[in-house]
């Protein structure tokens, strides 16, 4: 079977230890257990099927989502699942719904933002699914500017409360996932007034639903903000939109671990930064970069495996086609992708590492990392997840017309994950945060800070940052340019991240070679993308340019031999792929042509409307054709 031969050659070219290489691509022995026996579970189970997603009405998508929700509430409490191996099966359950919100936002916040006796309270409530919380920040009106929200939380001193209110249609809630149809309880981001005086934004628990029947609490109108792009892809999640006519809420709902509102309506700001209000979208930044690299993954591990299946010319001594794969511009596409998803990988550990530290060092009451933390999820939040976006798309073209099919998975793996390049803050805007880190570091400088990197890469970033930043001032100001800067920053991190994950002791015959190989694929690729800012900042001669690009197409041959064994490597499930171009067994025609009839509309030979619309037209050709 052509196909499965051609997969079953290429893995017995492997260069390296697959299985060690699943290691370290799942990051540990435990971690690449967990994660394989949830897939398997999740791929076993009927009810988590994914292939009919696309051919739903929305109230059906939406139901059956509610339908797995439920199913994998389910399974968690009957195997006692772990809040590891949970996680895991609500990410190999692969649909996004109000429980990524409820675990992945709600609860975070609560643990970020509230008292001891707040989470004492609230976060039972919310592990054992009494409640079902959502994140209600963004509105109608705006959405990247925090400080601009219009919500009001009014604090009333005869009562005891807090009177959130919407004062005008621009203050409506607009996107908070989960919140359209399901969630009973919210994090709702408003302007703290009292007496008169607004005291900027805070964040407050509001319950929105009865938990008796799920209607809207008084002075609560709710309901999901419409289609979104695709079909299927994120219309599995009811973002929704949230008004609030005076609705009255105790104080001790406030979320008072930054500062506080005593009985009489003092403010008190306790020893935190006020940042501390944004906690949960830096955490959610530093799991967006591993999501990363999972999406990238996926989408390079359909598009490899195909390519390797693939025939198209150059017919060779035996007859056979050349497989894609073996075309130099294919490589020169997909495997900077391969390298790409790797890097991410690793960047996203350090990220994971560095946003644990943060918070030991908030215990201690230590911000002095704080900042860089900002910068540095900010940042790479921005650069992994616009890459990856282009990189599914880059995908979906490397399988050509077979990649827009919905059989292939690409088209609803981009549907789903672009808009990541938007929420938990829109790409530029996050930049321009990075910009502005950058612009104080430089002015640190020579007193006693000392930029730390590779060489080129870092040449590249302060030359970047001392041509733009002797022009610009304040936040608005911020050029076009800088955010180039920022870009070069962070690609900065990745690649470091990289060489350091080098540095580490990595068994397995070959993996640390194949991981030297995409490294190295990985800078040489941003140098040869953005070669105009690496020579324009004397940081390399247009002769080390060359040569660099030399040495890139040379490592291009070095891992193709080994390209499926490292798509391997990511020990997908078929189920977890969805995908007809990326089954491990590489058996694609015959089931790509399965697929084609499985679809409603050869449900009937001759479709619905023939007789109505086509018949009428033939047949008055007919009669023209007589006459
Ligand atoms: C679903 C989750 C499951 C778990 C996760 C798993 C995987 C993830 C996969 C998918 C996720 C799925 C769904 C996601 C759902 C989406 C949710 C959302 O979108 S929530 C809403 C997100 N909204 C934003 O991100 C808004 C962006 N805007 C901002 O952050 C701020 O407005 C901005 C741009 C930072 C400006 O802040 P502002 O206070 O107005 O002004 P300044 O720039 O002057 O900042 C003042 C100082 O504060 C520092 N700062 C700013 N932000 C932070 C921060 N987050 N942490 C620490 N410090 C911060 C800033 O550097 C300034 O400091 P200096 O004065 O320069 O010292
Ligand atoms: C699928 C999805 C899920 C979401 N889930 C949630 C959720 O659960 N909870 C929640 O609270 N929110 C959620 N959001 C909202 C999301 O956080 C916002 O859409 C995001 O923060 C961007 O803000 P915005 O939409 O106001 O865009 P805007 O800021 O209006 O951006 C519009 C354009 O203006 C540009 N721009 C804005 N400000 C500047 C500036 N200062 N300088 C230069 N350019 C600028 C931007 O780069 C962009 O090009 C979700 C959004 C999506 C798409």
């Amino acid at each position: 079977m052509a196909g499965f031969d051609d997969l079953a050659s290429e893995r017995s070219k492997a260069q390296f230890d697959v299985e060690e290489m699943k290691v370290i691509w799942a990051g540990s022995r435990h971690t690449l257990e967990v994660s394989d026996r949830i897939s398997r579970l999740v791929a076993n189970d009927p009810v988590f099927r994914k292939d009919t997603r696309t051919m739903l009405s929305r109230k059906d998508l939406f139901k059956n989502t509610l339908r797995k929700a439920a199913h994998a509430w389910k399974r968690i409490i009957e195997l006692r699942l772990s809040e590891e191996e949970a996680a895991e099966l609500r990410f190999y359950v692969d649909e996004p719904a109000f429980m990524d919100l409820h675990w992945g936002m709600f609860i975070p916040t609560i643990k970020g933002q509230g008292t001891e006796e707040q989470q004492q309270k609230w976060l039972p409530l919310a592990y054992k699914m009494k409640i079902i919380g959502c994140y209600a920040q963004t509105e109608l009106g705006h959405g990247s500017n925090v400080q601009g929200l219009e919500t009001t939380a009014t604090f009333d001193p005869q009562t005891d409360e807090f009177i959130i209110h919407s004062p005008t249609l621009t203050s409506s809630k607009w996107w908070p996932g989960g919140l359209g149809k399901v969630s009973t309880h919210a994090v709702v981001y408003g302007r703290l007034i009292i007496d008169s005086k607004d005291y900027g934004v805070n964040g407050f628990i509001v319950q929105l639903r009865s938990l008796d029947d799920h209607l809207p609490l008084p002075g609560i109108t709710i309901g999901d903000i419409g289609m979104k792009f695709g079909s299927g892809a994120y219309n599995t999640m009811d973002n929704g939109v949230l008004r609030f006519d005076h609705v009255r809420i105790p104080r001790d709902q406030m979320l008072m671990r930054v500062s506080q509102v005593t009985r009489e309506g003092k403010l008190v700001q306790s020893n935190v930064p006020w940042q501390l209000v944004y906690g949960t979208m830096v955490y959610v930044r530093q799991k967006i970069v591993s999501d990363a690299s999972c999406a990238l993954s996926r989408a390079v591990c359909i598009a490899t495996r195909y390519s390797a299946v693939r025939r198209q010319f150059g017919l060779q001594s035996n007859g056979i086609e050349t497989q894609v794969i073996d075309y130099k511009t294919q490589q020169s596409r997909l495997f900077p992708l391969l390298a790409s998803a790797y890097a991410f990988r690793f960047v996203g550990e350090w990220l994971k590492w560095l946003y644990m530290d943060v918070n030991q060092r908030l215990q201690a009451s230590d911000f002095s990392t704080l900042p860089e933390a900002h910068a540095c999820t900010a940042g790479l939040k921005s650069l992994t997840t616009s890459a990856t976006a282009d990189g599914i798309e880059e995908c979906r073209k490397l399988c050509g017309g077979h990649g827009y099919l919905c059989s292939s998975g690409l088209p609803e793996l981009f549907a789903v994950y672009i808009p990541a390049c938007t929420y938990e803050g829109d790409n530029i805007v996050l930049l321009l945060q990075v910009a502005r880190f950058l612009i104080k570091t430089v002015s640190q400088l020579g007193s006693g800070k000392e930029p730390v990197g590779t060489t080129v890469y870092m040449g590249r970033v302060e030359q970047l940052m001392q041509c733009h930043c002797a022009v610009q001032k304040g936040f608005l100001e911020l050029s076009a340019d800088l955010v180039q800067a920022a870009v070069a920053h962070c690609q900065l991190i990745v690649v470091s991240k990289f060489i350091e994950k080098l540095q580490q002791d990595i068994p397995g015959k070959g993996v640390k070679g194949q991981l030297e190989a995409l490294c190295n694929i990985y800078a040489l690729f941003i140098l040869h993308k953005h070669l105009g800012d690496f020579l324009s900042t004397g940081c390399i001669t247009p002769k080390q340019a060359s040569l660099a690009n030399a040495q890139l197409r040379s490592l291009y041959s070095q891992v193709r031999p080994n390209a499926i064994a490292l798509v391997d490597a990511f020990n997908y499930t078929d189920h977890y792929l969805s995908s007809v171009l990326g089954r491990y067994d590489g058996n694609v025609y015959p089931k790509l042509y399965e697929e084609a009839w499985k679809d409603p509309l050869n449900d009937s030979v001759v479709p619905d409307g023939y007789q109505e619309y086509i018949q009428p037209i033939l047949k008055q050709q007919l009669r023209n054709a007589r006459l």
